[in-house]
């Protein structure tokens, strides 16, 4: 109880004199409040039983004088105290919301997004209440039994020791029940910041939901989640009522003590009557007081939770403790302060090892300089590392050996801040924040002119769509850009990131999203703006770096080689076999329609040794089918009739495995990119899939049916029994 108090007190320090007044103010009326009951006295036994209506009129008058004067502070303190918890509340909002943008990008990846929203939508509100009841109740019901006690003890001291014997017992058993309390109140919150966050992770999901069918999954997993808050408020609410309750019990006996004990002294004369009814309205007052303080205590329990998990998130680690101390490299790398023109900067990786882990190492002893204006793409296989080396370069982790230099400084000890306001991302999934396209657009430069903005989105080939919009540049964008297409968005995103003109461009799957016409128009725009900056960019299409001054192939967090496309071509290594694999497809420009040669089927091995002229045949026996991301295009168990290629996109490989809990979940085994294949035993026999593949992204895929290949190769019988040989090989 105390910390609370004592953490509230803290909260007040920057309104000191406000408090100071307001405490005033409040104790006028309290005194009044306090002391009245005391005028029974006086009335009955100078006025009233004496009958003297000059003394009875006199002290009428002066409690009614009295009355209005601290009416009138205490509704003058009410003012105060509501701006004072005004104050302390939004003081909470800003203090939190500006930790939140400081912390580590590690504190969200391990919270769920309702968990940060409880604090606050219930944490701070729950500190703001107890605040208020205190400063209210709490202070009236402290000054009202220290007065009282202090005239209890003046009237009869024997009849007020009685009193304090029992308002102490009042206390005891919340005290006994306060680790109960607090956990049920940890358990309720936690619970609840859960059933947050699932309600807005649903309504986030609803396409995916409604696609999939997915409502009734959902539905139970809500009523689960109700369930556990079910309980948890169940037994939160056992508690609250026993805290109510037990004080009450007490407060009776109490009660019934002083009744007796009261009267007993009146009976033998020791008191007179007056002093009696007074003793008793005092009694009475001081008894609504503890009552009302009571109440609280629940309340500073709940306080006290609140202030606990909104401390979490205070002493959770920032992402550069000591920004204020790197002046001096700041300078070096903005050259705002000096009035210098920006000094170009050099990357350097020395010998940077990192995992998001300690002992899952990501990347292991990275050497790579990216000097300034230098166009390098990091290219490779799903999980070798490459976005990584983009979350090191944008400073959102750090490596947990060598360094990451920035002109010759550690970015661990640079000012991120400047370094930041210098480089702008692209990634594959971009964020749209609530606003028109004009202001998102700006987001990345808040004095952007319109013809700057106007200038990136025609970079980023997205001016013609915007204009073509009723409202242009001030159409809200909703709901993190659902308005627009997956493609539309990423121009977008482009478009705020050239509307900076960073130094550093720094691309993730940039633009994997669009369909080959505008990824190539958007392409030979970055390749121009690549003479003005540094561009990094991670791509799995290997076609859109192939002139880059710089790839670098990693596998397993290595870089295992690097040199120029022809170089690398020349090597016959990794980067060429990724080369040959996405190599041998013809798109049309919006990607719905696709040719593959016969050399590239030749690669394939149950076509090694086939005729040029069959595969010819053969591949124009392939069909075109676009997914959207998170469909299934093959379900395991079912049985299948197709082979696929896919041409653009990611896919996941699922498999069914049973749990401990016996529970059957689809475990990830693989992801697939532009050129993998999969299905190819459905090209031999009708047998049920031994896997799932779902999109990642959205995908365009080549298939060929059984039966058309098997009619086909039906006029070919030696190649059928090769293509099955090399097939069942296969099977096993
Ligand atoms: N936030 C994270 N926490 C824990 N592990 C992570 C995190 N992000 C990535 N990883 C793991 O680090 C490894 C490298 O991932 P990274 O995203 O750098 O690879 P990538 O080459 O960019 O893959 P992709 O092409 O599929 O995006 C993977 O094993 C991945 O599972």
């Amino acid at each position: 109880m105390w910390s609370v108090v004592k953490a509230i007190l803290s909260y007040l320090r920057p309104y000191k004199l406000l408090f100071v007044l307001f405490l005033l103010l409040f104790g006028l009326d309290l005194i009044f409040v306090s002391i009245a009951p005391l005028s029974f006295n006086f009335l009955i036994d100078y006025a009233v039983t004496p009958k003297n209506m000059e003394l009875f009129m006199l002290i009428i008058g002066t409690i009614l004088l009295l009355g209005i004067v601290c009416t009138i502070a205490g509704i003058f303190a009410d003012r105060l105290l509501s701006r004072l918890n005004a104050l302390v509340e939004q003081d909470l909002r800003h203090r939190l919301f500006s930790k939140l943008q400081q912390l580590h990008i590690s504190y969200y990846q391990g919270k769920r997004t309702g968990d940060s929203v409880a604090l606050f939508s219930s944490d701070i509100p729950a500190i703001s209440s107890t605040m208020s009841a205190l400063l209210s109740t709490g202070i009236q019901s402290v000054v009202v039994v220290i007065i009282s006690m202090s005239v209890l003890l003046y009237l009869e001291w024997s009849m007020a020791l009685v009193i304090i014997a029992g308002a102490s017992l009042i206390f005891v058993g919340p005290m006994l029940m306060s680790k109960r309390a607090n956990q049920s109140y940890e358990s309720y919150k936690a619970h609840k910041a859960q059933l947050n966050s699932e309600v807005t992770e649903n309504v986030k999901a609803q396409k995916i939901i409604k696609s999939f069918n997915l409502q009734q999954v959902m539905l139970q997993r809500f009523q689960d989640r109700t369930k556990q808050l079910f309980v948890s408020s169940y037994k939160l609410n056992l508690v609250n009522a026993a805290l109510g309750r037990i004080p009450m019990i007490s407060l009776l006996f109490v009660n019934l003590a002083i009744m007796t004990f009261g009267s007993y002294l009146a009976l033998i004369e020791r008191i007179t009557i007056g002093e009696l009814i007074a003793f008793y309205t005092m009694y009475m007052s001081m008894g609504n007081s503890v009552y009302s303080l009571t109440f609280i205590i629940p309340s500073l329990t709940d306080a006290k939770v609140s202030m606990e998990r909104l401390q979490a998130a205070f002493q959770a680690a920032s992402e550069y403790e000591h920004d204020h101390k790197k002046e001096a490299t700041a300078d070096a790398l903005s050259g705002q302060q000096s009035g210098k023109v920006a000094e170009p900067f050099n990357i350097q990786y020395d010998r940077v090892s990192f995992g998001y882990e300690p002992d899952k190492p990501v990347l292991d002893n990275i050497q790579l300089t990216i000097p300034y204006g230098a166009n390098v793409a990091f290219v490779g296989s799903s999980g070798s590392g490459k976005s990584s080396m983009i979350q090191l370069l944008l400073g959102l982790y750090q490596p947990q050996e060598g360094s990451l230099l920035i002109n010759g400084s550690s970015l661990n000890q640079s000012n991120i801040a400047s370094y930041r306001e210098r480089l702008a991302v692209v990634f594959q999934d971009n964020f749209m924040f609530q606003g028109t396209i004009r202001e998102n657009l700006a987001m990345s430069k808040l004095d952007a002119t319109d013809e700057e903005i106007k200038l990136a989105a025609k970079q980023a080939e997205i001016h013609d769509y915007i204009m073509s919009l009723p409202q242009g540049y001030n159409t809200i964008v909703e709901d993190e850009g659902s308005n627009f297409s997956g493609g539309q968005r990423q121009r977008l995103a482009i478009a705020r990131a050239l509307v900076r003109k960073p130094q550093l461009l720094v691309l993730d799957e940039a633009t994997s999203a669009l369909d080959p016409a505008t990824e190539s128009a958007l392409n030979a725009t970055i390749k121009k703006l690549a003479k003005e900056r540094t561009i990094v960019s991670v791509t799995h299409r290997l076609a859109t770096v192939d002139d880059a001054d710089l790839i670098c192939v990693f596998h397993q967090g290595k870089i295992v080689e690097q040199g120029k496309h022809g170089e690398l071509l020349d090597k016959q290594g990794q980067y060429h076999y990724l080369w040959e694999k996405q190599t041998g497809f013809t798109l049309s420009e919006e990607g719905d329609d696709v040719q593959i040669d016969a050399a590239r089927l030749s690669k394939l091995t149950f076509f090694k040794q086939v005729s040029d002229e069959v595969l010819e045949d053969i591949s124009m026996l392939f069909n075109t089918e676009k997914f959207e991301q998170g469909s299934t295009i093959i379900q395991e168990g079912d049985r299948g009739e197709k082979f696929y290629i896919l041409i653009r996109g990611k896919v996941e490989v699922l498999k069914d495995m049973t749990d401990e809990h016996g529970q059957v979940r689809q475990q990830p085994i693989a992801v697939l990119e532009d050129g993998d294949h999969f299905g190819e035993i459905a090209l031999l026999q009708n047998v049920p899939r031994t896997a799932t593949i779902k999109t990642i992204t959205s995908c365009v895929v080549i298939s060929l049916q059984r039966k058309l290949l098997q009619h086909m190769l039906s006029k070919h019988p030696e190649i059928n029994d090769y293509v099955r040989k090399v097939l069942l090989e296969r099977l096993g």
